[in-house]
C-alpha cells in the first residue's frame, strides 16, 4: 500500500501549531527550513504540492509575549494578525534559500462555501501550481466569526485536498501517527499503521488537542474522511521524524495511513458535502427516505411530514429521517416557509399553491449528497 504512495502526482501538506512551534516558543526555523527542502525536492520529482500552515496565533502569542492562549476572539485574532506576518514571513525566507516561489492564500469559510468563490479559489490555486508556486494556505482568522471558521486547520487542508482533488494529504503533527489511544494519558497506546477513514471504532480513541493546536486526533480523523471523499489517501505522521517527507515519497511505512473506501465522489458533490453550515432540516417519510437511500432518486415535496428551520433557496438543509437521524443533506429549492406550504403535495400542485414553480423537486438528486458519503 505505501509504495502506492510513491506514485502519487498531487500533495497536500498540513502543518499544525504544535509541531511548528518549538514547545510554544515561536517558530522553529529549522525544523521549517527542513521541511521545505524535502519539498523542493518532492516538487522537483514532479509532485504538485500545497502547504497549509498553522501556527499564526502561536507566533503572534510568543511576539506579543502572551504564554497562555487566550480565550476571547478578539485577542485570538489580534494574535493571528501579528502572527500570520511573522509566519508568512518565515515560509518566504526558507523557500527563498531553494530558490523556490510561494504564494500566500489565507481562506475563509465562505470562499468554500460559496460555489463562485470556491470555483475561484480553486482556478488561482491551480494557477499557482501550473507556475511551480507553491501555495502556503492559513485561514484568515482575522475576519472569521466564530460561527464561521474552521478553527482547525485539518478540516481546511481536507477541504483544500477535495478543491484540488489531491491524492494524498499529510498531517504533519506532534505525534508520531494516531495511536490506539490518547499517547498523552496512555504511555502504552500503540500506533495505528493502516485502516480505512470511515472504520468507526477510531471515533473513540481519538481524542482532543493539546495546549497549542486546535483539534487533536479527532479533526484529523475528520479531515481524512473529507479527504477520503475526493479519493484522497490521508497520512498523519510525526512531523519531526527526520525527513520525513522524503521517506514518505519513497514508500516508507511511517505514521498512519488512512484510505478512502469509496470512489471519488464528483466535484459537485463534493463541494456540497464539505459545506458545514446547515440552515434547516427537512422530516422525510419512509418512502422518500427509501427513494434516495436506495433508487438515489430527487426529493420530492410529496415525501417531506416536517419543516424546522429557517432558510431560504440555495441554502443546506439536513435531509432527517423520522427517528431524527440525518440521511441526506443537499441544497434546496424553495425556502422554509415555502416547502411548508408545498410539503406532502403532489409536484404539480407546487405552482397552484405558491402561485410559482421554482423545480418540481425540493431537492434535486444532483444537489443532494446521502449520507454515507458525509463526514
Ligand atoms: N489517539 C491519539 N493518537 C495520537 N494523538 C492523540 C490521540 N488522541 C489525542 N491526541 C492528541 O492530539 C495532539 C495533536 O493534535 P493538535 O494538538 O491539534 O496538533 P496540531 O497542532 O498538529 O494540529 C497530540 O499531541 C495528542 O496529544
Ligand atoms: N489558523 C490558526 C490555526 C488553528 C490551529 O490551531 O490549527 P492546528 O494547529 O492545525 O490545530 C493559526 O494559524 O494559528
Amino acid at each position: 500500500m505505501r509504495q502506492m504512495i510513491s506514485q502519487t502526482k498531487r500533495w497536500v501538506i498540513k502543518i499544525g501549531s504544535s509541531l511548528l512551534t518549538a514547545d510554544g516558543k515561536g517558530l522553529d526555523p529549522e525544523a521549517m527550513s527542513s521541511w521545505v527542502k524535502q519539498m523542493v525536492t518532492l516538487r522537483e520529482a514532479g509532485i504538485e504540492l500545497i502547504l497549509v500552515s498553522s501556527g499564526a496565533i502561536a507566533a503572534g502569542m510568543s511576539k506579543l509575549n502572551w504564554d497562555t492562549r487566550p480565550k476571547e476572539m478578539h485577542k485570538l485574532q489580534a494574535a493571528a494578525a501579528v502572527g500570520q506576518m511573522i509566519l508568512v514571513q518565515a515560509w518566504e525566507n526558507c523557500f527563498d534559500q531553494f530558490n523556490c516561489q510561494a504564494a500566500q492564500i489565507l481562506l475563509t469559510h465562505e470562499d468554500l462555501s460559496d460555489r463562485q468563490r470556491y470555483l475561484n479559489a480553486r482556478t488561482t490555486l491551480r494557477t499557482l501550481v501550473e507556475l511551480n508556486i507553491i501555495p502556503v494556505i492559513n485561514e484568515n482568522d482575522t475576519v472569521t466569526t466564530d460561527e464561521i471558521q474552521f478553527g482547525d486547520n485539518d478540516t481546511l487542508a481536507a477541504l483544500v485536498a477535495n478543491l484540488v482533488e489531491a491524492d494524498l494529504l499529510v498531517i504533519l503533527t506532534d505525534r508520531d501517527g494516531m495511536f490506539d489511544a490518547d499517547p498523552r494519558t496512555n504511555p502504552n497506546a500503540q500506533l495505528i499503521t493502516e485502516t480505512k477513514a470511515s472504520d468507526s471504532s477510531l471515533d473513540k480513541i481519538a481524542g482532543g488537542a493539546g495546549s497549542l493546536g486546535r483539534g487533536g486526533m479527532q479533526t484529523k480523523l475528520r479531515a481524512a474522511r473529507f479527504a477520503a471523499r475526493s479519493g484522497t489517501n490521508t497520512i498523519i505522521v510525526g512531523g519531526k521524524i527526520p525527513n520525513v517527507i522524503t521517506k514518505l515519497q519513497h514508500g516508507e511505512k511511517l505514521g498512519t495511513l488512512l484510505v478512502p473506501d469509496h470512489t471519488p465522489i464528483a466535484a459537485r458533490k463534493q463541494w456540497l458535502a464539505g459545506q458545514l453550515q446547515v440552515r434547516g432540516k427537512i422530516t422525510l417519510d419512509d418512502g422518500a427516505v427509501k427513494a434516495l437511500l436506495t433508487r438515489h432518486k430527487s426529493l420530492l415535496p410529496v415525501g417531506v411530514r416536517q419543516v424546522t428551520g429557517d432558510f431560504s433557496r440555495g441554502e443546506i438543509v439536513s435531509c432527517i429521517n423520522n427517528k431524527g437521524d440525518e440521511i441526506a443533506r443537499g441544497l434546496v429549492n424553495y425556502s422554509a416557509n415555502e416547502a411548508r406550504q408545498i410539503m406532502g403535495l403532489a409536484s404539480d400542485e407546487i405552482e397552484r399553491t405558491l402561485g410559482f414553480l421554482n423545480e418540481p423537486e425540493l431537492i434535486h438528486k444532483d444537489n443532494l449528497i446521502i449520507h454515507e458519503l458525509l463526514a
